[in-house]
């Protein structure tokens, strides 16, 4: 069982989920090496990101995942008003981030994905990710009458140029990045003997080989999301980031990241799920007892 956790043994649901979902933010930024990523060696790709703000941003949203939850336990099913609460939450959140962060997007896409899914974790007798996720899905299908018509994001200018769903349709269709790639790998490369860290790594790369990542498109077109799509490929097949093959191409994929600005955003939050669904049943269970 998680240390911090055990450490406060009278935690509400809502508060557990709420550490769970910072937890694995947490630890997916941690995370050392990530190709072209914010890790504990630098910024990767980006200039306006760094370490110490992604912890910061990581806690400033526990009180955001904590309401929540609380407001998906309190509704008890899916429904449009508890979709509207969220996106009101939702958004209330981006702007706490934003002003933690002096108006950086560090986790625009982690609040969204994570959101979905301690509220959809709070509503499941038996917390187990593909029922979690489904619930989650049938959350973000739903219209949430306020989203205001602000000026595009990123990532809806790329939906139109290249005709690919984002976050959005991901969460849609069940985060099948993280529930039918990422935890899977996870789950293999340990049965297969990798050390953690590797195991993780892994699972990254099982999801960028095949997402259409919009912030990599926002940054390196077409071709950025070929050599990310291909790179990643090659290091599992040439045996995951635990063997000497891998790691060879591991840097290859890493170089041409830079080369081409690319980061695979998208990819880094679904490793973050991946990581919350791989502890959300047998933590709760643990910590809550009444599963
Ligand atoms: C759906 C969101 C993420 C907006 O997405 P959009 O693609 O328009 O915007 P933007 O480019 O700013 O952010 C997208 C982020 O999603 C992540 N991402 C990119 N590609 C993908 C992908 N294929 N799959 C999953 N995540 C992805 C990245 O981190 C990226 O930064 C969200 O911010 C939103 O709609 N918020 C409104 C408030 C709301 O309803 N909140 C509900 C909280 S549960
Ligand atoms: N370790 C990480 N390193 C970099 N990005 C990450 C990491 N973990 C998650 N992300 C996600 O990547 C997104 C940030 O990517 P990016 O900076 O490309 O977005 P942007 O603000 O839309 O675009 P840009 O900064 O290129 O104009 C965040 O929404 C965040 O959720």
């Amino acid at each position: 069982m998680n240390a911090r956790i055990a450490a406060r043994p009278q935690l509400s649901l809502a508060e557990a989920l709420a550490d769970l979902a910072v937890e694995a933010l947490i630890d997916e930024v941690e995370l050392s090496p990530k190709p072209a990523l914010v890790d504990r060696r630098g910024c990767g790709a980006h200039d306006d990101l760094s370490l110490e703000l992604m912890h910061a941003s990581a806690w400033s949203l526990w009180a955001t995942f904590h309401d929540m939850a609380a407001a998906g336990e309190k509704a008890g099913q899916v429904d449009v008003a508890l979709r509207e609460t969220l996106g009101r939450l939702g958004r209330d959140g981006e702007a706490q981030m934003l002003a933690v962060t002096g108006g950086v997007n560090t986790h625009r896409g982690a609040i969204w994905a994570l959101g979905l899914l301690v509220t959809a974790a709070a509503q499941e007798a038996r917390p187990m990710p593909a029922a979690v996720t489904l619930r989650a899905a049938r959350l973000a299908r739903l219209e949430d009458r306020h989203i205001s018509q602000r000026t595009p994001s990123n990532g809806e200018r790329v939906r139109q140029r290249y005709g690919v769903g984002g976050a959005r349709a991901e969460a849609q269709a069940g985060f099948p990045g993280a529930l039918h790639h990422g935890l899977p790998q996870l789950r293999r490369s340990r049965a297969a003997g990798a050390g953690e860290s590797h195991a993780r790594l892994d699972a990254l790369l099982a999801i960028m080989a095949q997402l259409d990542d919009t912030c990599v498109l926002h940054r390196a077109g077409p071709e950025g999301l070929s050599c990310m799509h291909d790179g990643s490929r090659a290091v599992l097949e040439a045996g995951g980031s635990a063997s000497l093959a891998g790691r060879r191409r591991l840097k290859d994929l890493e170089c041409h990241l830079l080369r081409l600005n690319a980061s695979p955003g998208g990819a880094a939050d679904l490793l973050a799920v991946t990581l919350f669904l791989d502890r959300l049943e047998p933590t709760l269970r643990a910590q809550i007892g009444s599963l």
